[in-house]
């Protein structure tokens, strides 16, 4: 590619990383950015004027930033050694083309760089905005490949200040982790990449020293994996036994949630659909040594990224210039506390917190973390943590210790004495607004002292050129009873209530815990379960039970502001393509209501139902693939009433089992769970396993597959071959066209195989090694692979963007039709395996 020019007008100025302004230096050349757009708001301005006050300079700076269009970013994801594979196409494909782009002006455009303060140099930057890359031609070659990569979950198009509350988590790969707000799922996917850090090489290590007692062919020992660190997390043969569970309010956006993390094929994750502010207590098994007192989940992390008037968002969702209203963030303060203090009540002592908004009014920060810190009993309690010294090079502000607040007509208020002393002397006698005492800063004083809320983290626009971020780290430091909403706080010189009894009124969102007066970390098992909201098996009083916070502050508003704001184009790049068919949701029509009875929210999700381990089926899949015993056979799953396999299998952790199990019927709303592992399959004879193992489950069962179902392949271009043909003869000779893979093909045995990609490492573009699911019949291959997929790997490792070839299409446009006829008859096991299995509609082995 040559030198390439694109035009455009009214481009700002501004760069990344400037310190205090940006490269201004921009004017000239460029594109256009929402010309229709006002960016103007008065009472916006006059509020944050006043509230940051900001030197001249910098205050220009500020609205400047806020004006401009948002770089492009983005992260790579997944296994580290994949994602550095990944990155290096990057640097070695794309970049060297982007620098021969120039502007109309002539200047040559900016490189994406790396996000100095990401660590592996994982996230990047780009000073040219998301569409202008999206629509000029020059670009097309790079959009192309951040599509592709970003399809199959190999890179993800997150803004980098989202990439922030996450890092801060220190996330191991044993922790427990509940992502309360977690719709469409960036930071989710960030969070669950993070449990699985690590886990491949020492899955690998662990395997290797079993190898020959096996008679496994591993290949070549990576550098990562002779670096694996087994004592990471050392129970369960250096498999992950950490979890996340992404939970959202919004069901619809809950299933974003699902397709987004689906990506990942962990069996580490759950998807729940709850309010936050009433998250369940989760049942587990009780300890062996006390196999009569009920246990509950606690969290080693729990990130609150909570509903948020956005105004740090500005850049990314211009039209709220003009929706901006002082009333937003008011509405959201109280339902902001009750997320946080629930979460701190969920967490483990020595567990962390993170708190998270897109908005810069105290309002919903400081006040936010003040109130909750105080209504779990104070500092004693509940620390904040000093986060100065982490991800050096993020350029931040310290959190605010006074502030003002303004109330729905504009009018500015200093503290609540203020609101109160207008009260007495007004003749409504009203507070005005929705005005309440936790939005204010703490009054001087002995009770006001104290709070470190310098250590909370604001990231301004114009620090970095990113959006607006608040960021807060919370440590649990003993177990502790929340004071409830509504009760008045101790005398002063009593205690702040840690550690006491005390009894909950109403707005206490969990009755479990406020069933039993001393419940810490074991909440009492009620006779039903108290977060249920809908739909339960067992009809429980719930709504009933949250009453008092439905009152005061509607969570109508919540939703209003926070909840239902509309998809920002990140996040509706990620939305599903076949958005008529959300994933997961059941194919089940919705369940009817009888004549008066109030309308159930949501849709019945299908049970999960684990398979003992001595099934004919699970015993037919270890004895076709030779599975080592050291691989788990208690923790498959099916997704039906009978808990019968009828279409796929579903494989999870042992954590997820016992979760999944100890829970049923409790009315704990899970809407996804397990990484499909194997998928029936018509089979030619019945010597064949009707059971092939599915591509999101290859890469957790590969490893244990006995040689007798194993190729291993070398070769570039054989693999290319198997790519972009779909059903290449092998009959007819045709095997001796697949080089040095052709004897082993004639010879295996019918059926699904693994594939295992071992690169000779010669190529510096062919280093990564993969396993993947072929099927042999009696005339031909299929690499069981997603066409998006196959079509990534071809972009990835050959730049070819060539279609692919499939000579049985007529016969796959059949046995298609066939397929959609027999699934609308299929009533048993909808769930998600009701959604399309493309490989087994697109890529069914020709019927031969
Ligand atoms: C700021 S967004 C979260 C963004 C997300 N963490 C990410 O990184 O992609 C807030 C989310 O909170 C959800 N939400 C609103 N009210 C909620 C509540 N009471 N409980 C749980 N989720 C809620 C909304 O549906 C929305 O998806």
């Amino acid at each position: 590619m040559g030198r390439k020019n694109f035009r455009g007008k009214n481009r700002r100025g501004g760069g990344r990383g400037g310190g205090g302004g940006g490269r201004g230096d921009r004017a000239g050349g460029g594109w256009k950015e929402y010309p229709a757009i006002v960016k103007e708001n008065k009472n916006l301005q006059n509020f944050y004027d006043a509230l940051l006050q900001f030197p001249e300079e910098e205050r220009e700076q500020y609205w400047a930033a806020l004006r401009r269009e948002l770089p492009n970013s983005f992260r790579f994801c997944g296994s580290k050694g994949h994602a550095l594979a990944v990155k290096r196409l990057l640097q070695t494909r794309y970049i060297p083309e982007i620098v021969k782009i120039e502007h109309q002006d002539g200047r040559p455009v900016e490189p994406p760089l790396p996000v100095p303060w990401y660590p592996d140099e994982l996230a990047w930057w780009m000073t040219t905005p998301k569409n202008v890359v999206r629509k000029f031609p020059p670009f097309a070659a790079f959009q192309k490949f951040l599509v592709s990569e970003t399809s199959i979950g190999n890179i993800s198009r997150q803004e980098v200040v989202s990439m922030i509350p996450p890092l801060l988590m220190d996330v191991r790969s044993n922790h427990v982790v509940l992502d309360m707000c977690a719709a469409p799922g960036s930071k989710a996917a960030q969070l669950l990449e993070m449990i699985h850090v690590g886990e491949e090489a020492r899955v690998r290590k662990t395997l290797r020293s079993f190898a020959q007692e096996d008679g496994l062919d591993l290949g070549k020992e990576t550098q990562e994996e002779a670096e694996a660190d087994l004592d990471a997390d050392p129970t369960d043969c250096g498999r992950a036994t950490g979890l996340l569970i992404a939970n959202d309010a919004d069901y619809k956006r809950g299933h974003m949630l699902v397709h987004q993390l689906k990506r990942l094929s962990s069996p580490n994750l759950l998807v729940t659909n709850h309010d936050a502010t009433q998250f369940p207590s989760i049942k587990l098994s009780p300890d062996p040594e006390r196999p009569t007192e009920a246990k509950y989940l606690k969290f080693d992390r729990i990130l609150a990224d909570v509903p948020c008037s956005g105004d740090g968002t500005l850049r990314k969702n211009p039209n709220l210039w003009k929706d901006w209203t002082p009333g937003n963030a008011l509405g959201l303060h109280m339902t902001q506390v009750r997320i946080l203090v629930r979460a701190l009540q969920l967490l483990k002592v020595g567990g962390k917190v993170v708190y998270s908004t897109c908005s810069m009014n105290p309002v919903e920060n400081e006040a936010v973390v003040a109130a909750a810190i105080d209504r779990c009993g104070g500092l004693d309690n509940v620390g904040i943590v000093d986060c100065s010294t982490s991800l050096p090079g993020l350029k931040r502000y310290p959190g605010m210790a006074s502030w003002k607040i303004i109330d729905k007509s504009g009018r500015i208020w200093s503290s609540w004495e203020e609101v109160q002393k207008f009260v007495k002397e007004s003749k409504e006698g009203v507070v005005p607004g929705r005005l309440v005492e936790t939005m204010f800063p703490r009054p001087e004083g002995p009770e006001g002292q104290g709070m470190p809320l310098d250590r909370c983290m604001r990231v301004y626009p114009h620090l970095m050129d990113t959006g607006g971020f608040f960021i807060t780290v919370l440590e649990k430091k003993t177990d502790f009873r929340a004071r409830s909403e509504n009760e008045p706080k101790s005398a002063p010189g009593q205690s702040s209530g840690a550690g006491q009894p005390q009894t909950e009124v109403g707005a206490e969102p969990n009755v479990e815990e406020a069933a039993k007066p001393e419940a810490t970390d074991a909440p009492a098992a009620a006779a039903a379960p108290a977060a249920v909201v809908d739909q339960a098996p067992e009809p429980v009083k719930a709504e009933a039970d949250s009453k008092d916070e439905t009152e005061d502050t509607p969570m109508e508003d919540a939703t209003a502001n926070g909840a239902k704001r509309p998809l920002d184009s990140d996040e509706a790049e990620q939305e599903p393509v076949k958005k008529a068919k959300t994933e997961g949701a059941t194919d089940s029509p919705a369940p009817q209501q009888p004549a008066g009875k109030p309308k159930q929210r949501g849709r019945i999700e299908e049970p999960f139902k684990y398979l003992d381990p001595s099934h004919p089926v699970i015993q037919n899949i270890k004895d076709f693939y030779k599975l080592s015993t050291r691989f788990p056979d208690d923790r498959y799953m099916v997704r039906n009433e009978m808990g019968e396999p009828a279409k796929a299998i579903y494989y999870t952790t042992a954590l997820t089992r016992d979760i999944l199990t100890q829970n049923e019927g409790r009315g704990i709303k899970f809407v996804h769970g397990g990484v499909r592992m194997y998928m029936k399959q018509d089979a030619p004879s019945a010597e064949v396993c009707r059971w092939r193992i599915q591509n999101e489950g290859m890469p957790i069962v590969h490893g244990y597959v006995g040689e007798p179902r194993v190729i291993h392949l070398r070769n570039k271009e054989t693999f290319r071959r198997l790519l972009i043909e779909m059903f290449p003869r092998i009959a007819d000779d045709g095997w001796k066209e697949f080089d040095e893979i052709g004897e082993r093909v004639r010879d295996i045995g019918m059926g699904c195989c693994v594939l295992r990609v071992e690169p000779d490492g010669d190529d510096p573009d062919f280093q990564e090694t993969m396993a993947l699911p072929l099927w042999k019949s009696i005339h031909s291959l299929n690499l069981m692979l997603p066409k998006d997929d196959r079509s990534a790997m071809l972009l990835r490792l050959f730049n070819d963007t060539s279609p692919l070839v499939n000579i049985t299409l007529k016969k796959q446009q059949q046995q298609q039709q066939k397929d959609d006829a027999a699934k609308q008859d299929t009533t048993e096991e909808n769930g998600e395996e009701g959604a399309t299995d493309y490989a087994a509609v697109e890529d069914l082995p020709s019927p031969e």
